[in-house]
Parts: structure tokens; C-alpha cells; sequence
């Protein structure tokens, strides 16, 4: 089980405190993330933490190439609604290739913890996705 988390910077508390909160679940898959992201909840939880670029160096569009090859399985996306972003083309870059290959993707806090508890309890289908 391959899952990706990534957080805006107004939103790094908040995926720190899902990391620690759902370690326990979390301890049991492959975790990537964006740089600095990755950073924040290697040193919050002692997780291991498969880190890329940050998200405005390429990032987004690593985790991107990973939803394409068919490698993720689950995303965490903690976006700022309120704050532009240098890269806000990389970013809808990712979220549109979660739709094209049906990742389930959280954009925030509520939707997040429901995924990682139906994620836990067996509740959601991670087969690999058939295409055409
Ligand atoms: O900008 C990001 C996602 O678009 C996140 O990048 P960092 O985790 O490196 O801050």
C-alpha cells in the first residue's frame, strides 16, 4: 500500500497532527511525500518517510508520475484554499491524475481521517486500477 501525503504550508500542523494521531495505521503502508511535508512527519513520528522534491521544485508532478505508473494508492493533499500558489498548475496536475486513475484523494482534514479509517478497516477497494 503506497500513500502519498502532501500539505500547503498553513497546513503542515494539520498533517502533522494526522500523522501522529493515525501513526499506528500509517507505520503499516509506504508513505512518500513532498519535501518539506515529508520532513515535518519524519520528525513528528519517527514514520519513514519516502521524500520528494518540495512541492514548488516538482513534487506534486513526482507523486504525479507515481499515480500514472499505477504505483499510489491512496493521496492526502492538505491544500490551501486561501493562499495562491507559484504552482497551482502542478497542483491541479496532481488532483487531475487522481481523477483520471480513481486514487481516492483528501483535500481535507474530515475527508482525510475517514479515508485512513476505511482504509484500516478494509473498506475501500486498493486493487490495481484496470484501464482500457
Ligand atoms: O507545495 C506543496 C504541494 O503543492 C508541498 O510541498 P512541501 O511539502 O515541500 O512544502
Amino acid at each position: 500500500m503506497n500513500v502519498a501525503m502532501i500539505a500547503h504550508d498553513q497546513k503542515k500542523n494539520d498533517i502533522v497532527y494526522l500523522a501522529i494521531a493515525y501513526q499506528n495505521i500509517l507505520k503499516n503502508v509506504n508513505l512518500y511525500a513532498t519535501g518539506t511535508t515529508g520532513l515535518r512527519i519524519a520528525e513528528a513520528t519517527g514514520l519513514h518517510v519516502h521524500r520528494f522534491q518540495s512541492g514548488p521544485y516538482g513534487g506534486d508532478q513526482q507523486i504525479g508520475a507515481m499515480i500514472a505508473n499505477n504505483e499510489m494508492d491512496f493521496v492526502v493533499f492538505l491544500r490551501d484554499p486561501l493562499t495562491a500558489q507559484p504552482h497551482d498548475p502542478d497542483i491541479s496536475a496532481l488532483l487531475r491524475l487522481c481523477d483520471v486513475h480513481n486514487v481516492p484523494v483528501a483535500t481535507n482534514m474530515a475527508t482525510a481521517e475517514a479515508l485512513i479509517r476505511a482504509m484500516d478497516a478494509g473498506l475501500i477497494d486498493f486493487k490495481p486500477k484496470v484501464r482500457d
